[in-house]
């Protein structure tokens, strides 16, 4: 079964607010991505609102629900008040949790389930009790006992941060330790009964691989490669091109 493709949004978010006009329309490149076969959209509502616009969630939940009832709905955050206030009125279907600093300029790191065990285990449990998928933005080369950690949190999944590999992208011999690093997490992952996501500097190019190493992968999150991609090709025939990379596992 391929990973499943969630279109990130942010990047279209981005371009929109250099001016204070609607276009491009998010929701509209979020309906031809989901028209042309993605499984889901996700945004990342960063506290600066830099590109995903707190306003912006609602409509990209009636979209889905009015005309893909079939896809989800993948809201990507860390996990403050007011960031598990805003999942809790837009309903996604699943909620991937980040240890992002505010003022990151991207997500470039996974948690320290250890260390954050205490903070992650009540909010966890808060979103698990309103019906949330949960997914925990992890490592590569996250530990044994790191993933015990994660999976004590009660989450349902693992969000592999792929930068590393995705940054391998001109050494193909770093691009094979990276793969080598995220297969073994993703194993070890799945022998807790953790789910595996995957996302960061995903690319046409460099997701076959990661998808035959990881064949039990479920979902794939892709904005930054993928918008470049469709500004070139058009984001549908690019949603195509990205569903055929994940069929490549
Ligand atoms: C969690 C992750 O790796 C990305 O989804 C992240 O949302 C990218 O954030 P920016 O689009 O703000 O770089
Ligand atoms: N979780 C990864 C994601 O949603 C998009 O990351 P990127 O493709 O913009 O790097």
């Amino acid at each position: 079964m391929p990973a499943k493709l969630s279109v990130n949004l942010n990047a279209v978010a981005m371009l929109r607010n250099r001016r204070d006009l609607p276009w491009p329309s998010v929701t509209g490149l979020g309906r031809i991505a989901l028209q042309a076969g993605a499984h889901g959209l996700t945004v990342h509502p960063r506290p600066d609102e830099r590109h995903i616009r707190f306003s912006d969630l609602p409509a990209i939940r009636a979209l889905i629900d009015d005309s893909f009832p079939d896809r989800e709905f993948n809201v990507e955050g860390y996990p403050s008040e007011a960031f598990l206030r805003l999942v809790e009125e837009n309903q996604p279907e699943q909620v991937t949790l980040v240890p992002d600093d505010p003022a990151q300029a991207t997500s470039d790191h996974g948690w320290d389930f250890a260390a954050a065990a205490a903070f992650l285990g009540p909010v966890v449990k808060r979103l698990k009790r309103k019906g949330f998928r949960v997914s925990l933005f992890c490592n590569p080369d996250e530990s044994e006992a790191g993933l015990r950690a994660a999976r004590e949190t009660g989450a349902d999944r693992v969000e592999l941060y792929t930068g590393p590999y995705g940054a391998s992208h001109d050494d193909p011999e770093r691009a094979e330790r990276e793969l080598d690093k995220l297969a073994r997490t993703a194993e070890a992952a799945a022998a807790l009964g953790l789910g595996v996501n995957a996302g960061h500097d995903l690319t046409v190019a460099n997701l076959p691989a990661l998808a035959r190493r990881i064949p039990f992968l479920a979902e794939v999150s892709i904005g930054h490669g993928l918008t470049a991609d469709a500004l070139e090709h058009g984001m549908a025939a690019t949603v195509r091109r990205f569903l055929d990379a994940c069929a490549a596992g």
